[in-house]
């Protein structure tokens, strides 16, 4: 079992959520957390079961970024939309960066999310 993290923009929550929702099976075979905001519409558009943290802009990247560092986090599904500023940036930028550093595989979109999961 994987532990996979979930999160998405606000503009790419729809797509995250229909994402989620294409691969419930494979997901609810594994251990899922996510920022706030998304893990709860995950949960309410799939019903799959998301272990909550912080909104992002409140702590919840850095929460992920937390668990990745600890050796707490298997996969970050990380759904960013890169035609908004976010005012939290400085926390997106750790988060990706602890991701690469640490070697956890990401996913910012979903055709990799595809290929992340089918690996998993
Ligand atoms: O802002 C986020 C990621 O940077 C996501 O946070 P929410 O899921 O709480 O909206």
């Amino acid at each position: 079992m994987a532990r996979i993290g979930l999160v998405a923009h606000d503009d790419k929550k729809d797509d995250l959520c229909r994402w989620a929702e294409a691969h419930r099976d494979k997901l609810s075979q594994h251990e899922l957390w996510g920022t706030g905001t998304t893990g709860s519409r995950v949960t309410a558009e799939t019903g799959l079961h998301v272990h909550l943290l912080k909104s992002g802009p409140l702590g919840g990247d850095q929460q992920l970024g937390a668990m990745i560092c600890e050796g707490r986090l298997d996969v970050l599904i990380f759904f960013i939309d890169p035609l908004s500023a976010q005012p939290h940036d400085v926390d997106v930028k750790a988060l990706t960066r602890l991701a690469t550093l640490y070697d956890v595989p990401l996913a910012n979109n979903k055709s990799t999310a595809d290929a992340v999961l089918a690996a998993v």
